[in-house]
């Protein structure tokens, strides 16, 4: 079955990409999320971010305007039930990702594939407790989503093969490489990329060197087009350590226990651009090291 059809759930700097890049290629998108803020920001966060596609001559402005008129939102989740493809994109924490699919249940039609932008959690389990494991999918989004290239697809240990072939058409038809990865905690890019942003944090939290230095040094000396912290900040502190305690849980092993420091950071508040404030403030011109 051709899938037409897609409700995003959780309207966050994921969901609002998910949304753009769907509807601009083409998919009738509706976005829901708890909080009627966050559904009018990420209506605007697409806008403006279409523009500058529009700006730089990547995409026409009928094509933005089209794009645009094919997303619609809603703070009523189970409005999403008829919808083709479900891709979850809320917060990272595992009862409120079953909760979301437990509410979904009823409303569903039976052949909606259920999907999570999980950026660590099993997708096994969040499929167990559903009615439909055989049509649940990891679909792994990289931030910016209308600017990275891949897609991780991650079956679970149910899922049949018609789902993995209709979402890989999915990622093919936005114009995005998929890479399959197995179900183990944080599946590939985080399983590698997380490790070594919170190892960055160690070499703050030690003293080896500070905000900038680190971030340089990384930038200059590995050519990683952003430092491990401001890429932390940019990603979510809390995401980072939600994916350091699912790593620690899962793998049972120490070499992934997340920095006291990142912790206490998450425990501030300071979650990094989204609340304006983590390695770096955030609030003036330019972003200040708080380290
Ligand atoms: C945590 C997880 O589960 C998994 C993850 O996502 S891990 C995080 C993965 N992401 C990364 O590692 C990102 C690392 N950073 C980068 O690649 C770059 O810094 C960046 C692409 C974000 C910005 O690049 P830059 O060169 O500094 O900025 P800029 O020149 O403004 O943008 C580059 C292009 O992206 C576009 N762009 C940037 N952000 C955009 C957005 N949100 N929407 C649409 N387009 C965007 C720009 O318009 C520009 O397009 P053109 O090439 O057509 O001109
Ligand atoms: N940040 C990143 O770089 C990446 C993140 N991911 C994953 O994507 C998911 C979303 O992350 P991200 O967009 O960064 O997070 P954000 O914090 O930006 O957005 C999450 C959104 O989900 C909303 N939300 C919380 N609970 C519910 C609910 N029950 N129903 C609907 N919406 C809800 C939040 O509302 P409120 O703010 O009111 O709580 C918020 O608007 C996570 O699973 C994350 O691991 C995947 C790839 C990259």
């Amino acid at each position: 079955m051709e899938i037409q059809t897609i409700g995003v759930v959780g309207a966050g700097q994921m969901g609002n990409g998910i949304a753009h890049v769907m509807a601009l290629a083409g998919y009738d998108v509706l976005m829901s999320d708890i909080s009627q803020e966050a559904l009018d920001k990420a209506v605007a966060t697409v806008d403006k971010n279409l523009e500058r596609q529009v700006s730089r001559d990547r995409i026409s402005q009928a094509e933005k305007d089209a794009a645009m008129a094919r997303i619609r939102t809603t703070m009523t989740l189970t409005d999403l039930g008829p919808t083709d493809l479900i891709i979850e994109a809320a917060t990272e924490r595992e009862t409120v990702k079953q909760a979301i699919f437990e509410d979904l249940q009823p409303h569903l039609k039976p052949h909606t594939i259920l999907t999570s932008n999980t950026s660590s959690i099993s997708i096994t389990r969040l499929a167990s407790r559903t009615d439909r494991p055989e049509k649940f999918m990891g679909f792994h989004f990289m931030n910016p989503v209308p600017v990275m290239q891949l897609v991780e697809l991650i079956r679970g240990i149910a899922t049949d093969e018609a789902t993995y072939k209709a979402c890989l058409a999915v990622v093919e038809r936005i114009g995005k490489t998929a890479a399959s990865a197995e179900d183990f905690p944080a599946f590939i890019v985080n399983r590698i990329l997380m490790p070594m942003i919170n190892e960055a944090v160690y070499t703050l939290y030690e003293g080896v060197g500070n905000v900038r230095s680190i971030d340089q040094s990384m930038k200059l000396g590995a050519n990683h087009p952003m430092g491990p912290l401001e890429l932390a900040d940019f990603i979510g502190l809390d995401t980072c350590l939600a994916i350091m305690n699912v790593l620690h849980d899962g793998l049972a092993d120490t070499k992934y226990r997340p920095c006291p420091l990142l912790t206490k950071y998450v425990e501030a508040g300071w979650l990094g651009r989204k609340t304006k404030r983590g390695f770096y403030d955030y609030r003036g011109d330019e972003p200040v090291p708080t380290r």
